[in-house]
């Protein structure tokens, strides 16, 4: 069972966060954030024409709610949004595309800690459902996984929960909608995050929470949900720790990083 949660109700599925808690924040925040911003306006030049941009376009246009935009008052609102950290679709979706090429050209990887690999497969083993919720866009989430030091772990994932299939994270109708996606009831999710707005939402659905705190990470503790360091106390019961699944070539240099 999942050690950590309150009550000790044993979940059914476990709904992860990816910044913060499964990979490095600031490997998000100072490799690929600024990977994409510093490639907006080439790509966007690159692409010009293209279903991709123009996607980005009509999100740009639905998310201020008017027609009325041009494409550079779109990269400008992109630029703001990047700027502002803001967790706007549309700078999502773009945010994805240009990492995707990234990925493809191996200047990019994701970081995840080596707590997670090991996790996912015993809950995999277990029979826990396994998924991942982010702010990043779907396809941002799959390249994430999918390029690891740990390999491919798109294998150990049930599924994918983004701003666009579930709603903001700090939402509580976001965890009743994942809640009806995975058919579980909320009692028997457990939603794993560093962020207290999106645990305390999750919470309010009826849903188990953990924080996570990352060694390095030098935000404050966050109150009202059990907090941890990795995954591990989350283990089943009868999950040895202690064993890494698979050999880190260049993340774990990383692992210490909030
Ligand atoms: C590879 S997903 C990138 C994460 C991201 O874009 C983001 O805004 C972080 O959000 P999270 O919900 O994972 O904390
Ligand atoms: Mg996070």
């Amino acid at each position: 069972m999942l050690a950590a949660g309150p009550g000790n109700v044993p979940a059914q599925a476990v709904v992860l966060d990816i910044e913060g808690t499964t990979g490095s924040l600031s490997h998000v925040r100072d490799v690929l954030f600024p990977y994409a911003r510093e490639r907006f306006d080439s790509w966007a030049a690159a692409h010009r024409g293209s279903l991709p941009w123009q996607r980005v376009l009509d999100a740009v246009r639905t998310h201020v709610h008017t027609d009325d935009i041009t494409e550079k008052d779109a990269l400008a609102l992109l630029h703001q949004w990047a700027d502002a950290d803001a967790k706007a679709p549309p700078l999502k979706t773009l945010q994805g595309l240009i990492w995707a090429e990234g990925y493809a050209s191996g200047a990019l990887h994701g970081h995840v800690y080596a707590d997670v690999p090991r996790a996912l497969e015993r809950w995999k083993a277990r029979g826990t459902a396994r998924y991942i919720y982010s702010s990043g866009s779907e396809a941002a989430q799959r390249d994430w996984f999918g390029h690891t030091a740990y390999g491919d772990l798109r294998g150990l994932l049930d599924g994918y929960f983004d701003l666009s299939s579930a709603g903001p994270k700090k939402s509580v109708d976001s965890y009743r909608a994942i809640s009806r996606a995975v058919r579980a009831p909320a009692s028997r999710l457990l939603f794993v995050s560093d962020v207290g707005e999106e645990l305390d939402a999750a919470a309010e659905a009826g849903w188990q929470t953990v924080a996570v705190r990352r060694p390095g990470d030098e935000r404050g503790p966050v109150a009202g949900h059990p907090t941890i360091a990795s995954l591990d106390p989350l283990l089943p019961d009868d999950a040895p720790t202690g064993t890494v699944s698979g050999s880190p070539t260049h993340a774990d240099k990383e692992q210490h990083h909030g």
